[in-house]
């Protein structure tokens, strides 16, 4: 997979240098290329944003010199696979960034991303690229960022970790919270590992007891413990036939 990212604070991607993406990209399993907005505002102040139209707080980013960049990045010659290139476009007002979102995501060959700054960029320029290619636009959650670089560490991330080869133990999807299958709905419960006894506090006697069906069920439990606790909304929403043939695979 390759990943664009343009910005004007291409510093602020510099974790995707590090941990899980980094690895990646050493290894060859992503191409990430992070570009500066500013080299395509040509005017003394390579400015990209001014005052919206119809009034109102704050700035709009520019149409010219996010038209010049996506236009330069998609035809810079990369030969995309079947899928093409998306643009991803981070906003407090996108569709919710789900489990799901990611795994469609990873499964394209080329994302173009545009955190914006501001009160956001023109609409026109998602209009137009709407015109040219898929384009997603995603909030990572309920919450006002100032901006949104730290949607595409988000979102590279929850991406790139479903990518063929870059997490280690292919089972750890199969675990992950909000994951197609049994733990669909279901946040993950409680881990431990050495010492067996910290600070007074042990293991729970059923994860020492070697018996791999026990096991899964209590997982299973506390799975739903704690998604009644903290994520009641998902608990409603689960089908309980599910929770019966979750029980049978374990
Ligand atoms: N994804 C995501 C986001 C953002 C987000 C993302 C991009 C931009 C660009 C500009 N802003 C500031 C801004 C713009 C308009 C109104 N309010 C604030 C952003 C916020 N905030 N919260 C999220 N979950």
């Amino acid at each position: 997979m390759r990943i664009d990212v343009v910005t004007i604070f291409p510093e602020y991607l510099e974790p995707l240098n590090v941990s899980l993406v980094g690895k990646a990209r050493a290894a060859g399993r992503l191409d990430v290329r992070v570009h500066d907005l500013r080299g395509w505002a040509h005017d003394r102040h390579n400015t990209v944003d001014d005052t919206p139209y119809g009034g109102g707080p704050g700035m709009v980013m520019m149409t010219g010199p996010w038209g010049l960049a996506l236009d330069e990045t998609l035809a810079d010659g990369y030969e995309a696979g079947a899928s093409g290139p998306a643009l991803v476009v981070p906003t407090p007002s996108g569709r919710p960034f789900t489990q799901a979102l990611a795994g469609e995501l990873a499964a394209r060959d080329w994302l173009i991303f545009a955190p914006a700054r501001y009160e956001g960029i023109d609409s026109r320029v998602t209009a137009e690229y709407a015109t040219r290619l898929p384009v997603y636009e995603v909030s990572i959650g309920d919450y006002v960022l100032a901006g949104g670089e730290a949607a595409v560490l988000v979102v590279t991330e929850a991406v790139a970790r479903l990518l063929p080869g870059v997490l280690g133990n292919a089972q750890s999807h199969a675990d992950d919270s909000f994951a197609p299958g049994a733990m669909a709905d279901l946040l993950e419960g409680p881990v431990y590992t050495k010492p067996p006894q910290w600070r007074g506090r042990g293991i729970p006697d059923v994860l020492l007891s070697g018996h791999h069906g026990r096991i899964a069920r209590w997982r299973r439990d506390e799975a739903l413990r704690r998604t009644v606790a903290h994520r009641p909304d998902l608990v409603e929403r689960a089908d309980p036939a599910a929770f019966d043939k979750k029980d049978r695979e374990m």
